[in-house]
């Protein structure tokens, strides 16, 4: 299993630092979720765990080397990722759109083979888009959409699965199936790392939880260590109180108030 770690990692835009000396690692095989304030850094640091922003200090290493030494194919191999709000791309069909994730296997001009087209198979059917395939992105809701983009990582077949904000703008039900998808592939023994608003699917479907504020990790571990009034007020400013999750030790915030500054 690939191993996804960082040390001492800052990045920035410009001169202005905006993720703060980073040392962690990725749980292999596990559902991790990265929660915070709105612009607390979470995007900027998937995008450097991507290769996709350079560091300013600190390091990337994928199975201990340094991601910033190999090369785009090399990292795409390795790790797929997904953006916040990928742009529809306009007159490609589903398929054509997946066929996309097989590119970092492709040398030169050689075209897909057939362990390609099974690998595309295998990501439409498990993203329920087989019926959709000849459609063109633009003719599809947002969660369809939403689950094309899923099925090009899938179909790039990586160990690791990064992927900003997969549920945003989705409604309760395809964010179910959505969630639902990375909890049946990461069984399937894929590491998977997302930035999730939402705390209680955050904690539903995560095994481990990275809470990060202004740029700084605050703290790590399972939902059950993680979800206390005490971080939860230091994280959100929020004060919260707690449930469990019928039939599971998960824990939900069952409601919060604003800490209002007197
Ligand atoms: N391209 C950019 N150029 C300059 N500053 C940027 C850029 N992208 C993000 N920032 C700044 O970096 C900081 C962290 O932004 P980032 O998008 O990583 O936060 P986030 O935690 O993902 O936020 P959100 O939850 O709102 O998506 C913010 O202050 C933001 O304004």
């Amino acid at each position: 299993m690939t191993k996804l770690n960082t040390t001492d990692l800052s990045i920035g835009y410009e001169k202005k630092i905006v993720v703060n000396d980073i040392t962690v690692e990725i749980p292999a095989g596990k559902i991790t979720s990265l929660i915070g304030p709105n612009g607390s850094g979470k995007s900027t640091f998937l995008k450097a765990l991507a290769r996709i922003l350079e560091p300013a200090k600190g390091e990337v290493l994928i199975d201990n080397e340094n991601v910033q030494r190999l090369d785009t194919k090399a990292v795409a191999q390795k790790i797929a990722s997904l953006s916040q709000g990928s742009s529809p791309v306009s007159g490609l069909t589903v398929a054509e759109i997946v066929a996309y994730g097989r590119y970092p296997y492709q040398k030169g001009f050689s075209g897909l083979k057939e362990p390609d087209h099974q690998l595309i198979r295998w990501a439409l059917e498990a993203t329920n888009l087989t019926k959709l395939q000849d459609r063109t992105l633009t003719t599809l809701s947002g969660g369809q959409q939403q689950r094309v983009w899923i099925a090009m990582a899938l179909a790039q077949d990586t160990d690791i699965l990064i992927l900003d904000e997969p549920i945003t703008f989705l409604d309760p039900a395809h964010q179910l199936e959505i969630l639902e998808l990375l909890q049946t592939i990461n069984r399937q023994g894929k590491t998977i790392l997302m930035t999730i608003h939402d705390l209680n699917h955050a904690s539903r479907f995560s095994d481990y939880l990275l809470g990060m504020k202004q740029g700084e990790l605050l703290f790590q571990g399972p939902p059950k260590e993680i979800f206390t009034a005490e971080k939860l007020l230091n994280l959100f400013d929020i004060q919260a109180t707690f449930a469990t999750l019928p039939n599971s030790d998960k824990p939900i915030v069952m409601a919060y108030n604003l800490v209002k500054e007197q």
